[in-house]
């Protein structure tokens, strides 16, 4: 019976044709050695037979079953694969790794106990407990060839399975070969370089050019050539101008009887998704970068953040220039005159340094070398000058600041403004001057529905509870999920039969763990760490916070589905937060935004959410009022969004082609 069967296959890439026409049938239970220069097209061959690359004619079968592009949960159970790289996961241990391929298999316990102690022996492996990436290029080798025989397949597909490897190694691999065939009637179509190894084969092939020139058993091809090795008739062969085909060309024998195979339909298998949960748990408890990252890095960057930004600046100088002298030390005081209400002013203000200067010019130059942040100028009879207006008190000062230093600029003439007022305010009650003012100063009424004890650092560290770990969970899950694609256990997990939905359920899963560690540090940030009074529903206020760290999470997740390269992953991940951070009117309100792009930036992620948590945490709203159960709804529907993204581009980019 023919276990494999290529037809008149043909693959081409960017016009170039790598498979050209290219026939073979393998017998079941036989070692098929497939020979060829580097770049000849054996893997490309080798991907369109497992179904990882789409062919543009002819056609595949297995056990007498078509061959579909991506269609691979038919064959898993029936194909052990060995690709040409290692393809493990460089942080587990031997037996994790053949127990998650196991596990992909379905295999039972006993039956994996068993096979583990068979292919140990077979393959004389390391300690069950060595670390893949410790372990030397040769018994990696071995590893991941054990990898694709521990769900007992019937067909073993190895490609370069020896390259690089030492002659006592190559020699151990080839008995293990034959006695797979001998006894368990394994079928293996294998790719090599060297010919005194395709000369073991039951039947070789050599291929050049992306079609294979001859075929036969070694012994038969270079007694029909009349040479006396393998090596002379490859030479012999290729030295022709006009290349020889010596190749059977059998027709696909479509009524011969087909091999049963049974294909599981379950769109979710239990143990599947253990196995992929197992496989992360694995990777993460050996990366104590990683670890930290989830369990600590919130918390650090709360502690860094909270002290830094928000928080009242200080130390700064400020130069003073005035027209008259004015004694604020003296014991003599006149009350109510220009002097007190000058000392007054400048007892308001508190953690800025007063430099006195004796004249304007002297202070303009310190100010343009940044050596005084502005200038102070106070002019004779000033209290003549202080006029009353609808919005606020005027300062009857020269004001001079640096505005390259915007929010510095504002809270200083806040500062300024407030110390005025209140300087005047306290005078009132001694004093004559300007009584009708005085009576009803102006106040800002900025404490409408926080607490008499807000601050910039509570609102900055209740945004920071979406704003901070936004980026850092992208590029957590992006990360994670490229390294599988990077290592080509990806690859070898989707050939393993898991399906696209198992592969969701088992991210989804980890991702409420992560998120819901992610939630709680936050919480205990700033309850704990910043000491925020959180005025609304602690519960709730949970909530809103891990549904956004899942949104971040699936958005890493989409990334590493479309990018598998490091670089790029990197990149995509930055690019997204710096467009939904400044768009999700967090730094700056959204009421400022173009019209172009105002809807827009309502419509991502972060703007919405940051809104309706600050509404519980600040005022205590309660989940019925819009401007709460908006964010929850964004959230809802960017899960939703998401989880439907990642499903159609696995489904369209299963493969990860780096
Ligand atoms: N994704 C791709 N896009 C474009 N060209 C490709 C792609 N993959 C392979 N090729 C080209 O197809 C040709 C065959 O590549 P293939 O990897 O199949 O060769 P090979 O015989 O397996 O070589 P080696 O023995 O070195 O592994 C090469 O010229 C290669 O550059």
């Amino acid at each position: 019976m023919k276990c494999i069967e290529i037809k008149s296959l043909c693959k081409n890439y960017n016009n170039e044709k790598i498979l050209n026409d290219v026939n073979l049938s393998i017998e079941c239970g036989t070692i098929y050695s497939l020979i060829g220069p580097s770049g000849c097209g054996k893997t490309t061959l080798i991907s369109c037979l497992l179904g990882m690359q789409k062919f543009h004619s002819g056609g595949i079968r297995i056990f007498n079953h078509q061959v579909e592009f991506e269609n691979t949960t038919k064959f898993a159970h029936l194909i052990g694969f060995m690709p040409q790289t290692i393809s493990l996961a460089s942080n587990l241990s031997v037996k994790e790794i053949l127990k998650y391929f196991a596990n992909l298999h379905q295999l039972e316990n006993e039956k994996f106990d068993k096979s583990f102690e068979n292919v140990r022996k077979m393959l004389e492996l390391p300690s069950d407990d060595s670390i893949i990436q410790e372990l030397s290029g040769g018994e990696q080798r071995r590893v991941s060839l054990a990898v694709a025989i521990i769900h007992n397949p019937k067909i073993l597909i190895l490609d370069e399975p020896t390259v690089g490897l030492d002659i006592l190694l190559c020699d151990r691999i080839w008995k293990f070969l034959k006695k797979q065939t001998e006894e368990k009637h394994f079928t293996v179509f294998m790719t090599t370089h060297y010919l005194n190894e395709a000369a073991k084969a039951d039947r070789c092939g050599f291929m050049r050019n992306g079609f294979i020139i001859v075929e036969d058993n070694a012994s038969k091809i270079t007694r029909n050539l009349n040479v006396s090795s393998l090596d002379e008739a490859f030479l012999m062969i290729c030295q022709k101008k006009e290349i020889l085909r010596i190749c059977d060309k059998q027709e696909i024998n479509v009524n011969e009887e087909k091999f049963e195979i049974h294909e599981d339909k379950k769109w979710i298998r239990l143990k599947v998704i253990i196995g992929l949960i197992a496989f992360e748990i694995h990777r993460l408890k050996r990366q104590p970068v990683e670890i930290f990252w989830i369990f600590f890095a919130i918390i650090f960057q709360y502690c860094v953040f909270s002290n830094v930004i928000g928080t009242i600046p200080s130390n700064f100088k400020l130069g003073v220039v005035k027209s008259n002298y004015y004694n604020c030390n003296s014991t003599e005081i006149i009350f109510c005159n220009e002097s007190e209400i000058f000392c007054e002013f400048f007892n308001q203000i508190d953690g800025i340094e007063m430099i006195n200067y004796g004249n304007y010019e002297k202070s303009y130059d310190d100010f343009k070398k940044s050596e005084i942040f502005g200038i102070i100028k106070i002019p004779e009879n000033f209290t003549n000058l202080i006029i009353e207006n609808e919005e606020n008190l005027t300062i009857p000062f020269e004001i001079l600041l640096d505005n390259s230093k915007f929010p510095l600029l504002l809270f200083m003439q806040q500062k300024l403004q407030k110390a005025f007022q209140k300087s005047i305010e306290n005078l009132s009650k001694t004093c004559n001057i300007k009584n009708n003012l005085l009576i009803k100063p102006i106040k800002i009424e900025e404490e409408m529905f926080a607490p008499l004890t807000f601050e910039t650092k509570n609102y900055q560290s209740v945004i920071n509870a979406v704003l901070m770990p936004f980026p850092a969970i992208v590029l957590f899950s992006s990360l994670t999920f490229t390294q599988s694609r990077r290592e080509g256990v990806w690859n070898r997990t989707i050939l393993s039969g898991v399906k696209i939905t198992e592969i969701i359920i088992a991210n989804l899963i980890e991702c409420l763990i992560i998120a819901a560690a992610y939630s709680v540090q936050i919480i205990f940030s700033l309850k704990v760490l910043i000491e925020i009074e959180i005025i609304g529903n602690l519960g709730l206020t949970l909530f809103i916070i891990f549904i956004n760290i899942i949104v971040g999470f699936l958005f890493g997740f989409i990334i590493a589905i479309f990018y598998s390269k490091f670089e790029i992953a990197v990149g995509m991940a930055s690019l997204i937060t710096f467009i939904i951070i400044p768009t999700s009117g967090i730094l700056w309100p959204l009421e400022g935004a173009s019209p172009i792009i105002k809807p827009f930036c309502y419509a991502l992620p972060l703007s919405m959410v940051g809104e309706s948590l600050r509404n519980v945490i600040l005022k205590g709203l309660e989940i019925q009022h819009p401007l709460v159960y908006k964010g929850i709804l964004s959230s809802g529907l960017w899960i939703i969004l998401s989880l439907f993204l990642s499903f159609f581009g696995l489904k369209f980019k299963k493969f990860s082609t780096e």
